[in-house]
């Protein structure tokens, strides 16, 4: 059984249908990237995932047991946690607050230590009472995905995590994010950054406008130019 299972889902805003018979799935422990250009429809997978798309339809299985019809904070109890592309980190609450107020609202998982989170992210040690909304862009990320792991998700959902970050910056973010992932926790990643997240994860899906248009490892999938300049933009010169 895997961790995580999707089976033709189909995922709308109002009238605009833009998931279509989507299936895709993730294995425990397994870092799993989804790919595919603006628009794909990657953001709307991972919202159909978590219950925060306005409808959606079709199966939707963790640890085999059907989500699609739970509430919002069922499945983010049943361990699910997303970080979302905004990051949505509390602007006057400090780096501890920020992470408390994480913590006291965990339910349905047991909470990993606060003192871990500064062990894994020694940028945030040295930030402890900085108020969210002094962070740089970099900072805010390191929190974000901080606030998802101290809640010890069973599934931790990315959604493009080095958006708008200085090269510098992203290169901190995927040494965090490879010891993250060295710790077992599963990962669901979206990226518009294609190497870093082909660096990171072990398989990976593609979609095109809504739609499954490839999966495979990520062995294959670097074998495959092709695939990489249909669907990702990806040209030679930029695939090193
Ligand atoms: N709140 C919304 N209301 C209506 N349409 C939306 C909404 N959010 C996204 N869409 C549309 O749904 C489609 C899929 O968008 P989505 O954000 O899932 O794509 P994405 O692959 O994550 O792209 P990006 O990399 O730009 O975030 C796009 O056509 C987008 O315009």
């Amino acid at each position: 059984m895997s961790l995580l299972e999707l089976s033709d889902v189909n995922a709308y805003y109002g009238n605009s249908h833009v998931v279509f018979d989507l299936s895709l799935s993730v294995e425990e422990n397994e870092v799993v990237a989804l790919l595919g250009r603006n628009g794909a429809g990657k953001t709307t997978t991972l919202r159909a995932i978590t219950g925060t798309v306005p409808r959606r339809h079709g199966t939707i299985a963790f640890r085999g047991d059907s989500i699609v019809d739970q509430s919002v904070d069922r499945i983010s109890n049943r361990g699910i946690k997303l970080v979302p592309e905004e990051r949505r980190i509390f602007p006057t609450l400090t780096v501890v607050e920020n992470l408390s107020v994480a913590r006291d609202s965990c339910s349905g998982t047991e909470p990993r230590p606060i003192e871990e989170m500064f062990d894994i992210f020694p940028v945030l040690d040295e930030l402890r009472e900085n108020r969210g909304r002094n962070l740089s862009g970099g900072e805010q990320q390191m929190l974000a995905v901080a606030r998802a792991l101290v809640q010890n998700p069973d599934l931790l959902l990315l959604d493009e995590p080095t958006e708008g970050l200085a090269p510098v910056i992203v290169e901190d973010l995927r040494e965090v994010l490879e010891d993250i992932v060295s710790r077992d926790v599963t990962v669901l990643i979206t990226e518009q950054n294609v190497e870093f997240a082909l660096d990171l994860s072990e398989r990976a899906y593609i979609i095109e406008s809504g739609e499954n248009a490839w999966d495979g490892s990520i062995e294959d999938l670097r074998q495959r130019e092709d695939l990489l300049e249909e669907y990702l933009s990806v040209g030679e010169a930029s695939a090193d």
